[in-house]
């Protein structure tokens, strides 16, 4: 899979190196030119974050990486940086290098750059923000196929955009669908270990095996009700 935006120009990529948040709190993501990635390219499964400043991309992937979420730690993303992480699936290690990117317009075309060679992306947007989400359909409306989205789950009292909503949008695009928190945890494991398995499905598929089915495995497995219980 290789999804691609036509709206979506190319510039000189301004990126940030792998374990940008190991730190964690208060990190200045400050463009630098990055180490070459530690695994066999081959091998490796490009997976990008993306979505408006302050939806939460840096905290759903420090959540995922750390198990931890700190309120308001981060400075805004420049640019772009990757973490790398295994997950295993069925016995087997898929490595996953996850690209966090800059939100901010101003580095639009140079984190578009970036989502042609991505194996999947996921589209985040903020439940309180409707902004957010009118700039996920519209990348939607960009982009080709195999895109998952994620949405956060906690702030229900600020909520702006309903569950329905957003899975109506999803339906529309055929994408998979699931609100996470980077605040509670809740799906944020699901999210990338179905990113995962559908990747790993994807490498080693032979013609008598079945095929992964990411929409059935996502709804079997994902919290529903976890985000009314938080507030
Ligand atoms: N309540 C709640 N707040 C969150 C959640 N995720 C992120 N936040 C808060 O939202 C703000 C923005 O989060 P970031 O992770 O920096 O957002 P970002 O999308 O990486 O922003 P850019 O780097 O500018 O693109 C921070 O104050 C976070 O603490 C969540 O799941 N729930």
């Amino acid at each position: 899979m290789a999804p691609i935006s036509a709206c979506c120009p190319t510039a000189s990529p301004e990126i940030n190196p792998d374990s940008a948040y190991a730190s964690g709190e208060n990190t200045e993501n400050q463009a630098k030119t990055p180490p070459a990635p530690n695994y066999d390219e081959d091998l490796v499964h490009k997976t990008i974050l993306v979505g408006d400043s302050g939806v939460g991309k840096t905290s759903l992937l420090v959540q995922f990486d750390q198990g931890k979420f700190i309120p308001g730690s981060f400075s805004a993303t420049v640019g772009i940086g990757f973490t790398n992480k295994e997950v295993s699936v069925d016995n087997v290690k898929v490595k996953l290098q996850i690209w966090d990117t800059a939100g901010q317009e101003r580095f639009r075309s140079v984190t578009h750059a970036y989502y042609r060679d991505a194996h999947a992306l996921l589209l985040l947007y903020d439940i309180t923000n409707k902004s957010s989400y009118d700039n996920i359909r519209f990348g939607l409306q960009c982009m080709h196929e195999g895109l998952q989205k994620s949405t956060v789950a906690d702030m229900n009292s600020e909520r702006a955009i309903r569950r329905d909503e957003g899975e109506r949008l999803a339906r529309e695009y055929s994408v998979p669908f699931m609100e996470t928190s980077a605040k509670t945890g809740v799906n944020v494991e699901l999210a990338f270990t179905a990113v995962a398995k559908e990747l790993k499905h994807r490498a080693a598929q032979h013609p008598n095996e079945s095929k992964f089915q990411i929409h059935e495995y996502i709804e079997s497995q994902k919290e529903k009700s976890a985000c009314c219980s938080y507030f």
